[in-house]
């Protein structure tokens, strides 16, 4: 099964992946690579409020109508347990507003400092079309701000398994050691992103055996 032909028939269209955000972008386009005809485009979609499922189809909803024709929007919430899932989808404006120390001290008076990491992907095939949805998660707990400050909550979100926050360090091609620590966070930080992928592509598939 090669994989574009298939894709090719699913999507007429190219997919447009619609986000205000480079560097979601950029995790994206490097996730998806050549797997579907993709596009991007940078519109600022209201920020909805509800489950974070239901904000994402409905972000899709309004997507589709825009772009006319298939659409994929993604949403990342930060969910803390000991808040039951808070602030999750409205980690944007928290963070904004009280930054990594603000999120650290909300959970002070708590001994759980267990979260998770939630990208929510939503696909519509046009205007019309109910969107589907896929969630990936990566569990972790949050730490007072290490690292580089330039991608969102990384800083201060620390992935099971790892000693080291969700940030990137630079490559340094003379630090292999350093080069292989980021290549494997990289994948760890993309791996809702490439769950959400996997769904993704067996849905084109089962489309693609359906036809
Ligand atoms: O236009 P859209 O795609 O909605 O872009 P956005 O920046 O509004 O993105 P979200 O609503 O998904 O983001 C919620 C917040 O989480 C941040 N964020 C998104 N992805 C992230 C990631 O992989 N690591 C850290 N922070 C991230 C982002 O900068 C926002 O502050
Ligand atoms: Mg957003």
């Amino acid at each position: 099964m090669s994989g574009s032909g298939g894709a090719m028939r699913v999507f007429p269209r190219p997919v447009t992946f619609v986000t205000g955000n480079a560097k979601k972008l950029e995790e994206v386009r490097a996730i998806l690579g050549q797997s579907i005809p993709f596009q991007s485009l940078k519109l600022d979609l209201p920020e909805l409020q509800g489950e974070p499922e239901e904000i994402s189809k409905e972000k899709a909803r309004l997507a589709a109508v825009q772009v006319n024709g298939p659409v994929l929007v993604e949403d990342t919430c930060l969910c803390f347990n000991a808040l039951n899932g808070l602030p999750g989808p409205y980690i944007k404006w928290f963070l904004q507003k009280t930054g990594h120390e603000g999120l650290n001290n909300l959970l002070k008076a708590y001994e759980d400092k267990s979260a998770y990491a939630m990208c929510i992907f939503s696909l519509a095939l046009g205007p019309e079309d109910e969107p589907i949805t896929f969630v990936g998660k990566t569990p972790g707990k949050i730490v007072p701000a290490r690292g580089p400050t330039d991608f969102g909550w990384d800083p201060i979100f620390e992935p099971e398994g790892y000693e080291q926050t969700f940030v990137l360090p630079p490559p340094h091609p003379f630090l292999s050691n350093l080069y292989h620590t980021r290549l494997r966070l990289r994948y760890q930080k993309l791996t809702p992103i490439y769950s959400s992928h996997l769904a993704l592509k067996s849905l084109r598939l089962d489309q693609f055996f359906s036809q």
